[in-house]
């Protein structure tokens, strides 16, 4: 007889190293859209981002990852109350598979990929680290990715993937980018209180998923599955 020695790597062993994983507003989630309520008379979501600053990619053994090494930027209205939030750092989640990378589902559908621009709360707290362990720390804007047409400011990133294959590896670069032009045109979203997708899973997201996916062509996302296999195999 043979051992089976079953190695659990995934979110199912989150939850001993990281106790937030077994609350109760864990992300992602699957968006039911019947059972969305309209968004009412909340005021209008706005955002600013600087363009011309220095940003560094790096591969943190999953995706890649864009900092914005702590230039000025502001995210308020929407659901934020009246704090005023700032972009930290932005990101991405591909599937092994073309078509299933997406961390949200929306009535079940996944999505090829997944970018979320990760901000935190500067009327409330003095760090990122500190706003990430608050319930009303962080708000992260997510953007679901579909194959279409190439997208020209992501290409930015991922033309630079090349050069950081391997965990730790950083780049920096200066080309102009405004993360702004990340985001769908239309700018309807879905938004509830919920989590960090990755350990630490810590309950301090306000989610901010915008309806319209963005497109990108499939050699940016055979390029990004190329590179990076996606935060399952955390
Ligand atoms: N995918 S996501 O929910 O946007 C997400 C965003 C950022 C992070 C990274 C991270 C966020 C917070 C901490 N912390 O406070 O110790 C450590 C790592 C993890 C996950
Ligand atoms: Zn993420």
């Amino acid at each position: 007889l043979v051992p089976v020695v079953i190695l659990i790597v995934g979110p199912a062993t989150w939850v001993e190293k990281f106790p937030e994983a077994r609350g109760t507003r864990q992300s992602p989630v699957d968006i039911v859209t019947s059972r969305a309520s309209s968004g009412g008379s909340a005021p209008p979501l706005v955002w600013r981002y600087s363009v011309n600053h220095p940003r560094s990619v790096v591969n943190p053994g999953y995706c890649w990852r864009v900092d914005e090494n702590g230039y000025d930027s502001e995210l308020r209205g929407g659901p934020l109350g009246s704090d005023v939030y700032k972009l930290q750092q932005w990101h991405c989640h591909w599937g092994s598979v073309n078509g299933e990378g997406s961390e949200h589902t929306v009535d079940g559908r996944a999505f090829s990929g997944e970018l979320h621009l990760v901000h935190w709360n500067t009327s409330k707290y003095n760090s990122f680290t500190e706003a990430a362990g608050q319930p009303d720390g962080l708000a992260v804007l997510g953007v679901l990715l579909m194959v279409g047409s190439k997208h020209d400011e992501l290409d930015k990133v991922v033309r630079l993937l090349p050069y950081i294959q391997h965990k730790g590896d950083k780049v920096t670069f200066s080309e102009p980018l405004n993360p702004a032009n990340l985001l769908p045109k239309r700018i309807a979203y879905w938004t509830y209180p919920g989590s960090l997708t990755t350990p630490p899973c810590t309950e301090s997201v306000t989610w901010i998923l915008f309806k319209e996916p963005v497109q990108v062509s499939a050699e940016q996302v055979r390029l990004n599955l190329c590179y990076y296999v996606n935060g399952k195999n955390v």
